[in-house]
């Protein structure tokens, strides 16, 4: 299924949430432990104020395990909130989430009083899984296909704890390019405008910088080739992606080794890291401002032309 972000739909889903936003006590955002940062919603910083939020880095099974240490590091250090990796496919470990929603708003608790969490996410992270776990039956659809929830919804865990489902649809870091990519190599948006061959590329070039060692072992490479495209020309090769001349069916390459980072086959792979975010994101910075005065600069021509 197609999933696109059009500001029209961002602006709706922004304005129900922050007309739900007073009556809660706490939020709860589901991330994928694979791309914490590009999996996060931009505006719930904004929206939630200062009220508490933990974040779940959620399909830990699938990262690896030293940088979702790291990724939790970052975030209570440089951002002061709660992180918890989990995985839905250990039920028990969901369960900690509501002793931490106490913990995190004990006035409530302490005066006998519901606390009111809202649970967001963007499509695909587990956030209907986790719901189900939550409330200990199916409440929300779940499936590999994005976009499954859709209603809001108010839910009882009967502990203590009322689960606000978001309203709408929420989207993720759109605004950085390779953010895109990297939620299209973990499969958390199936769109795409993007070509698979790209997507692949970007991958390859990734995991050869990141993780050579489980590149070498899944294909049995003795040795690593420099560029993307020549791994993903080896990967062809080794697996048997070929045209009738015998050359790679480079789409083919991209799409199996995307699928094998998908479904873990790979090993356990994080796509980002917070300093890879922590660099992209002054980039971005200086591309804005450098923008915004050429757009002044640009301004002042015109207004003194008049
Ligand atoms: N490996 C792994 N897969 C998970 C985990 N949690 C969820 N999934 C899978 O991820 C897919 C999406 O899960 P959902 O719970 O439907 O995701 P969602 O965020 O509610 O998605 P929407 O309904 O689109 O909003 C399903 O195939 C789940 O089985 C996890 O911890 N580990």
């Amino acid at each position: 299924m197609a999933i696109q972000w059009y500001p029209g739909h961002m602006h709706k889903a922004q304005k129900e949430i922050a007309e739900v936003m007073p009556q809660m006590d706490l939020i709860i955002e589901v991330l994928d432990a694979r791309i914490p940062y590009s999996s996060s919603n931009p505006m719930i910083t904004k929206l939630r104020g200062d009220k508490p939020v933990i974040k779940v880095l959620n399909k830990r099974d699938l990262a690896d395990p030293l940088l979702t240490a790291r990724w939790v590091d970052y975030l209570e250090q440089e951002t002061g909130v709660r992180a918890l990796p989990l995985t839905t496919q250990q039920p028990s470990e969901i369960k900690t989430i509501i002793e931490l929603c106490r913990k995190l708003v004990p006035h409530r608790d302490q005066a006998g009083k519901n606390i009111r969490a809202m649970i967001m996410g963007i499509p695909n992270v587990g956030k209907s899984t986790t719901i189900n776990i939550l409330a200990d039956r199916i409440i929300a659809k779940t499936g590999n296909e994005p976009a499954v929830t859709k209603a809001q919804q108010r839910i009882n865990l009967q502990n203590g704890v009322v689960l606000t489902d978001t309203p709408g649809m929420l989207w993720p870091k759109v605004e950085n390019e390779n953010s895109g990519y990297r939620l299209a190599v973990t499969g958390a948006v199936k769109d795409t405008a993007m070509e698979s061959d790209d997507v692949g590329m970007y991958a390859a070039d990734y995991l050869l910088l990141a993780y050579p060692e489980q590149l070498k072992q899944r294909y049995q490479l003795s040795e690593l080739p420099e560029t993307g495209w020549d791994l993903l020309e080896m990967i062809g090769r080794k697996r048997g992606c070929l045209r009738s001349g015998g050359k790679v069916e480079m789409n083919k390459a991209a799409d199996l080794l995307l699928h094998e980072v998908r479904a873990g086959t790979l090993g356990k792979i994080t796509m980002e890291t917070p300093d890879m975010v922590i660099d992209e994101e002054a980039l971005i910075a200086k591309r804005l401002a450098e923008k915004a005065a050429k757009d002044a600069q640009r301004k002042a021509k015109f207004k003194g032309r008049r």
